[in-house]
């Protein structure tokens, strides 16, 4: 048995998007807005400095400008997992170092990135971030964007240590998701990352999601995920295919992230633009297909909270 409270981990935790001013600097401003608005909405936790986060865009102190905002709007309320992958190992174990001073209750890393490595390399970095302080590690499987397979033996390897309390997976198998719930062992977390499999995920043994397009619409995966608990599959299954028609429309614009950002500028939170490369909505027919789009978010919210 894990010695961490594995339940604080279950549930919808939302990958929190990047937050800038209008000369692209960190704003933990809008970073404590946002968060604070995610706490009211009921979610779980929020997942920071990860893909949607852009934590590969930023600086080691921008990473703890905006964690450090994080926890002090809702570190109190929320899980709180900091992602600390980084290329080099020396900025990951720092990150994880400053996560635990500031009260994050799990960090989380992809392999290290940029280049081709072997099996040992990934474990020994890893292995580096989890001695590095007492926090548990969620382990975050990329493999689209990494190019690192992680295989069920080194899973199983990691899985085995008390600290290695999950995998976030986002790759789309489901079966590989069952077969690392499998190796891992009952007490221990395997997080849903494709958010247009959630539903499938969680059938076949995730104990929930961490995702980034939860952020533009988290009442509707906390809609999936009561349905799901409540046994009524047909009514989850179709909140699942509404959601994937809108992820669907979020994956035609120019970036996600950019497209999740203009929806909520509409409403009133101002993250600013992604980070280059990642681009912004820029074109009027993008903008407006991007108010379509949030006017159908907004009426689907409304029906899944009646
Ligand atoms: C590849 C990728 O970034 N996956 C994310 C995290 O797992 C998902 O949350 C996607 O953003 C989402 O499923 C939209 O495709
Ligand atoms: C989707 C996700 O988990 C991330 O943005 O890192």
């Amino acid at each position: 048995m894990k010695t961490y409270d594995l339940d604080a981990f279950r549930g919808i935790i939302i990958a929190l998007y990047s937050s800038y001013d209008e000369h692209g600097e960190i704003n933990t401003k809008a970073v404590r807005e946002i968060a604070r608005h995610y706490a009211n909405v009921g979610v779980k936790g929020l997942y920071v400095g990860g893909s949607s986060g852009e934590g590969m865009l930023q600086s080691v102190e921008e990473r703890k400008l905006v964690l450090a905002a994080v926890m002090a709007e809702v570190g109190d309320e929320l899980t709180i997992i900091a992602h600390v992958g980084a290329p080099a190992t020396r900025d990951s174990v720092e990150l994880a170092k400053h996560a635990a001073e500031v009260g994050a209750h799990a960090v989380s890393a992809v392999p290290a990135i940029y280049y081709r490595l072997s099996p040992q390399s990934v474990e020994s970095h890893w292995q580096a971030i989890i001695d590095s302080t007492s926090l548990p590690f969620i382990i975050y499987h990329i493999p689209q964007t990494t190019g690192f397979h992680l295989s069920k033996q080194l899973l199983t390897k990691m899985a085995a240590q008390d600290k290695v309390i999950g995998v976030k997976i986002s790759a789309e198998s489901t079966f590989e998701l069952q077969q690392f719930k499998a190796a891992g062992g009952r007490d221990f977390l395997v997080l849903n990352g494709p958010d247009e499999q959630y539903l499938a995920g969680r059938s076949i043994g995730a104990d929930g999601g961490i995702g980034g397009t939860y952020g533009v619409m988290p009442e509707l995966f906390l809609k999936i995920e009561r349905c799901y608990v409540q046994g009524d599959l047909a009514e989850a299954q179709r909140w699942q295919f509404i959601v994937n028609e809108l992820i669907v429309e979020l994956l035609s614009f120019p970036s996600l992230y950019g497209a999740c950002k203009a929806i909520l500028k509409l409403r009133g939170f101002d993250l600013g633009e992604p980070r280059m490369p990642l681009l912004p909505v820029v074109t009027e027919a993008d903008h407006a297909r991007i108010e379509q789009l949030n006017a159908r978010i907004l009426s689907y919210i409304e029906q899944a909270n009646a």
